[in-house]
C-alpha cells in the first residue's frame, strides 16, 4: 500500500554546536503540492536544518518525518531512496564529468541503478532543466547560471517527492531565474513538496506558498500568501 504524501516535517529539532544552539527546537512543515520558503539572515540556522532533514547530520533532539515516518536515524543515501532530495549553496556538481553524467550520477544515487531508467531520467532532467544543447559538454566549462540548474538537475535525475533547495537562484541571470520559477512552480503543481531557502525576496513572494523566518536557531515567523503570477514566456 502507498503510505498518505503528507511531504516532509520537522518536530521541534534541536542540534548543538558546544555552547551554540544552531537550532533550539524547529517545528517546519513542507507539505506536497506547495513551496515553502525559509529566510533569515546568515548564522540563523538554515543550513544546519537542512543537514538535519537531508540526513547529513543528525539532531540532538526531536524529529524528521517523511510521509508520517520518522527518519530521524536513516542515513541520507536511504532517505534519497525513498524520494528526498537536496541541492548544496556550494554546488555538488563533478566539474570533470559530461552534464548528462552529472544528471546520471544524481539518478543512480535516488535508486534509479538500470541504465533504462537511467537514460529515461537524464533524458527527463535535461528537457526540464533546457540543457539539451550542452548534454555532451563537460560541467567544467560552463558558467555558474549553468552549473546551477545542473545542480538542481541532479536532485530532479531520482525523480523526488520532496525537494531540499539551498539557494538555488544564486548567479543565476534574470532569464535563468525565470525558467526556475516556472520550474519550481510546475514541480508543486505536480504534487512534489519543495523547500527553499533563499534570500532573492522577489523570488519568494513570487513562487511560495508560506514563508518562514528562521532567527537564531528558531522559526519566529510564518505566513501564508499567494504566489505572484509568473510570467509565461
Ligand atoms: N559544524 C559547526 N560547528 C560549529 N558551529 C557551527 C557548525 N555549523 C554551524 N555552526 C553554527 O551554528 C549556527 C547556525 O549556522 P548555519 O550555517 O546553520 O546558519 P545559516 O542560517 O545556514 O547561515 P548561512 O546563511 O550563512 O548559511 C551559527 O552560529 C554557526 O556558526
Amino acid at each position: 500500500m502507498t503510505p498518505e504524501r503528507t511531504g516532509l516535517s520537522a518536530r521541534l529539532l534541536v542540534r548543538r554546536y558546544g555552547g551554540v544552539a544552531a537550532l533550539d527546537g524547529v517545528s517546519l512543515d513542507v507539505p506536497p503540492g506547495r513551496i515553502t520558503a525559509l529566510t533569515g539572515p546568515n548564522g540563523a540556522g538554515k543550513s544546519t536544518l537542512f543537514r538535519c532533514l537531508s540526513g547529513a547530520e543528525r539532531p540532538d533532539a526531536g524529529q524528521v518525518l517523511l510521509d508520517g515516518r520518522d527518519i530521524t536515524h536513516l542515513p541520507e543515501y536511504t532517505r534519497a531512496r525513498l524520494g528526498l532530495a537536496r541541492t548544496f549553496q556550494q554546488l555538488a556538481v563533478f566539474p570533470g564529468l559530461t552534464v548528462a553524467d552529472n544528471l546520471r550520477v544524481g539518478a543512480e544515487q535516488a535508486g534509479r541503478r538500470s541504465p533504462r531508467d537511467a537514460d529515461f531520467a537524464v533524458a527527463r532532467a535535461l528537457r526540464q532543466l533546457g540543457l539539451e544543447s550542452v548534454a555532451e559538454r563537460s560541467a567544467g566549462t560552463l558558467p555558474t547560471g549553468t552549473l546551477r540548474l545542473l545542480e538542481l538537475g541532479r536532485a530532479l535525475a531520482g525523480d523526488p517527492t520532496v525537494l531540499l533547495l539551498d539557494e538555488p537562484a544564486a548567479g543565476l541571470d534574470a532569464d535563468e531565474t525565470e525558467l526556475l520559477a516556472q520550474l519550481l512552480t510546475a514541480l508543486a503543481e505536480d504534487g512534489r513538496a519543495v523547500l527553499l531557502v533563499e534570500h532573492d525576496r522577489e523570488l519568494v513572494d513570487r513562487i511560495a506558498h508560506s514563508v518562514h523566518t528562521m532567527t537564531a536557531g528558531r522559526i519566529d515567523e510564518a505566513s501564508e500568501q499567494l504566489p505572484g503570477a509568473v510570467d509565461e514566456r
